[in-house]
């Protein structure tokens, strides 16, 4: 595994357990609207964090306000202890190598090979001969379960539960400590969604990895997320093991997780035994 000389002396050692990523009192907006009214999260190193809400609520813009891409009135924001604003350039640069992203819109490059899709990121960020970007890229493409004979290929030759495999290899490309997922599993069928799934959780244990994930798949909350964070009014309303939310008595996780759709996925009884 090739790993990147990212850690500066001065960056604190978080221990699994402790938070990796601390979001205090974070407010944003657009315009008149508010967003994120003063929300506070912690994820621990080491977990998977499921996150909830509402269609529009803000689970995407939480998520790029983490990665800095969205700008905030106020609060504040750590990931690995390093508040993203206090930070140079080069030190953001050295920060973003240590986290893969993939978006919702999880669009691999349309006009790019997978392989040159996956050595994207270690073209941007990384100096490396081509024979060791090739096998760097196997080594991925095998990680995420796919045929080493798939980096040759279009994106516009692949399946969409290939194309989500291939953007988690692209996402991993530089040997990651967080992961943030956003809706990794829209627009797979269930089958194609549990085995994402899996694939997360093996990934997460054997590599020791962080992840920050948002989605609206009961089924993902269910079976692979440690701690879940429900999103409501611009505010975390519940955070905690599956349990915790099915035990809430705020309205929006009561109609969440004991809905229409969770009893229709066996999943209140499933999470109650
Ligand atoms: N750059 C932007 N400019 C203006 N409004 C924005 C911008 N980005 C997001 N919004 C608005 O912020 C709100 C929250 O959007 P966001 O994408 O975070 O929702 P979400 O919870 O991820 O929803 P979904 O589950 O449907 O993906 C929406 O009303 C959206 O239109």
């Amino acid at each position: 595994m090739i790993h990147t000389s990212h850690t500066a002396s001065s960056v604190p050692d978080i221990q699994p357990g402790e938070p990796i990523i601390s979001v205090r009192d974070v407010v944003v907006g657009f315009g008149e609207r508010t967003i994120l009214k003063g929300l506070s999260l912690d994820v621990m190193k080491g977990e998977i964090m499921g996150f909830v809400g509402a269609s529009g609520g803000g689970k995407s813009v939480l998520t790029r306000t983490i990665l800095g891409l969205v700008p905030k009135r106020s609060g504040t924001v750590e990931v690995f202890g390093q508040d993203l604003d206090t930070l140079t350039y080069e030190q953001r640069r050295q920060l973003e190598q240590r986290w893969g992203v993939l978006f919702q819109q999880g669009a691999l490059f349309s006009s790019l090979t997978v392989r040159q899709n996956i050595q994207f990121p270690m073209r941007e960020y990384l100096d490396l001969s081509p024979a060791l970007m090739d096998e760097i890229t196997i080594a991925k493409v095998e990680m995420v379960g796919l045929q080493p004979d798939v980096v040759t290929k279009m994106p516009s030759e692949l399946s969409g539960g290939m194309i989500k495999r291939v953007a988690l290899a692209r996402a991993l490309a530089l040997d990651p400590e967080i992961l943030f997922l956003d809706e990794p599993t829209s627009g797979l069928d269930p089958i194609g969604a549990g085995e994402f799934d899996e694939l997360i959780a093996t990934l997460q244990q054997t590599l020791g990895l962080t992840v920050f994930m948002v989605t609206h798949d009961l089924d993902s909350l269910h079976t692979v997320c440690d701690r879940i964070a429900a999103l409501a009014d611009g505010q975390v309303i519940a955070v905690g093991p599956i349990d915790t939310m099915l035990a809430s008595k705020h309205p929006w996780v009561t109609a969440y997780f004991h809905g229409k759709r969770a009893r229709a996925a066996g999943f209140v009884e499933q999470g109650a035994r």
